[in-house]
């Protein structure tokens, strides 16, 4: 998969000596990171070793203890509480186990949700979100509620929920461990192929090795530090190319 990184631009999202403790517990003990325009990364490891931690610093939910995250060139751990609210809400787009999508509403307006809450009537939002179904192959099922899908059906759902506002970062976790393989493997796709398509920069967390190996890139964590690294970001992004 080419990169969209131009050559000698920044990576998008980068982290630098990330820690975080809870108590005693070192649940991120000093870690590097960084993710480019096109570039899905996998972080694996054992229960505990720190992968929600990550995913939850990168993304600006909680603030590490030490060291700094930036998207492009900007710290996003020095933001207010409402500054990263906005940053999630606008640059970034979540996609969990389970889509949390609301079971009341619709799947179109399940979709166009994200989009209104940035201000957009919803009249214009019914349009980009039934487009992102359609591209999802749910032609004909924008009017479903949630509970008249089928799992695959309802967390493609959230999938185009999530990559309806454009994100620069889609951040995952386990995002098919809800779906049977073949259904995670067809979501998966559609996953990969609309971050490359976008342009966006893909963090998943996950214990599926399948699915990890599906990603351009690998990093393990084991204790909160990073064990493993299948490749150099930094070197493939100056590169204009992945792995
Ligand atoms: N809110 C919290 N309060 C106290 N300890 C926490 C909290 N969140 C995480 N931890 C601890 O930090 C460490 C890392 O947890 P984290 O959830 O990041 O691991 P994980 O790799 O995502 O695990 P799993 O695969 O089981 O979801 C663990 O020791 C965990 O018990």
């Amino acid at each position: 998969m080419p990169s969209t990184t131009a050559p000698g631009a920044p990576p998008m999202l980068t982290a630098r000596a990330l820690h975080k403790h809870y108590g005693a517990a070192v649940a991120l003990g000093g870690v590097d990171f960084a993710v480019g325009s096109g570039e899905s990364i996998a972080v694996t490891g054992p229960s505990g070793s720190g992968k929600s931690t990550l995913l939850h610093c990168l993304a600006g939910i909680i603030r590490p203890d030490a060291g700094e995250v930036r998207l492009y060139d900007e710290r996003i751990d020095v933001l207010s509480e409402r500054e990263r609210s906005h940053l999630r809400r606008t640059r970034f787009s979540f996609l969990f186990q389970f889509g949390q999508l609301l079971p009341e509403l619709p799947a179109d307006e399940n979709v166009a949700l994200p989009l209104m809450l940035g201000g957009m009537p919803r009249r214009n939002a019914l349009g980009p979100a039934r487009e992102r179904l359609a591209q999802l192959g749910l032609a004909g099922k924008e009017d479903r509620r949630p509970g008249e899908l089928s799992g695959g059906e309802a967390q493609r759902v959230a999938l185009a929920r999530a990559l309806v506002v454009r994100p620069a970062v889609v951040f995952a976790d386990e995002p098919t461990g809800a779906l049977d393989r073949a259904t995670g493997d067809q979501v998966m796709s559609v996953l990969l192929q609309t971050v490359a398509e976008l342009g966006a920069a893909l963090v998943v967390v996950t214990h599926d090795p399948v699915i990890a190996a599906r990603c351009t890139r690998t990093i393990e964590l084991v204790d909160g530090r990073i064990r493993r690294d299948d490749g150099s970001l930094a070197g493939s992004v100056r590169a204009g190319a992945t792995r």
